[in-house]
């Protein structure tokens, strides 16, 4: 489990994050642009600019480093180097490399391969796989299907769900897209202004949203009409 008591992020003139809340299983960060996910997910990855000020206060079950988090970007083909060989950009053993390419569903010939053979949704499934060699405790994923085609997006959405229920991992899962986190994600946590606004079960909060904002965000994303107001 994780726990944010307190994370503050300020630029030199403006607050731009104040928020608490726990993953206890697979969480969903929702907002709109600029309402502070990548800032969130920045602070757990230590990555935040050193312009910025911030105040933070976690605690984890486990200890947060790069060893226990693994990252997945919106942009799968930004995180592998295009003139390396996939069996190369792994830093594990073989088996382990063969084990992990079984877990997300591709075929190990593919390590011998360069990313430029292969499709964008192979590509995430390899940084997916990459992240999974390291007994990761939490996986960060920043909008991941954004640069997908629908079918792709459909398809690492349903491996995503897969191996939560495979592997014990917390999951943080930041979007914009609410109906791509609804069979996934346990709870959602709702962000405006760099605030949390709105959080709970994510069958609860779908189907009796306490805030306009979240109305919005639901009636913007979701095709189903069954949680519709
Ligand atoms: N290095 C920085 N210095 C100052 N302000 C920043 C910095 N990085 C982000 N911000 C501001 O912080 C706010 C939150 O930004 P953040 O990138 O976390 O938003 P976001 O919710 O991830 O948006 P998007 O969905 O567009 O990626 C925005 O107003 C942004 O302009």
């Amino acid at each position: 489990m994780l726990k944010i008591n307190k994370l503050k992020i300020s630029s030199p003139n403006k607050q731009l994050v104040d928020i608490s809340f726990d993953i206890k299983d697979s969480s969903a960060l929702i907002g709109e642009s600029g309402s502070g996910k990548s800032l969130t997910l920045k602070a757990l990855l230590n990555l935040l600019p050193s312009s910025l000020q911030v105040e933070k206060d976690i605690y984890s079950t486990f200890e947060l480093n790069y060893d226990t988090i693994g990252f997945i970007p919106q942009n799968p083909f930004t995180s592998l180097s295009m003139m390396t060989k996939i069996k190369d950009q792994f830093f594990c053993s073989n088996e382990k490399k063969e084990e992990v390419l079984k877990l997300v569903d591709l075929d190990i010939s593919l390590l011998n391969k360069f990313p430029s053979q292969l499709s964008g949704g192979q590509i995430q499934r390899i940084v997916i796989a990459i992240a999974l060699s390291r007994n990761i405790k939490l996986l960060l994923l920043d909008e991941p299907t954004t640069a997908l085609d629908e079918e792709n997006k459909t398809n690492i959405i349903n491996l995503i769900n897969d191996l939560k229920s495979r592997l014990n991992i917390l999951i943080l899962f930041v979007t914009h897209d609410i109906e791509s986190i609804k069979d996934i994600c346990n709870e959602i946590i709702i962000l405006k202004d760099g605030q949390v606004i709105e959080k709970g079960f994510t069958i609860d909060v779908l189907s009796t949203p306490k805030e306009d904002y979240t109305k919005k965000l639901i009636n913007s994303t979701f095709k189903n009409k069954q949680f519709r107001n």
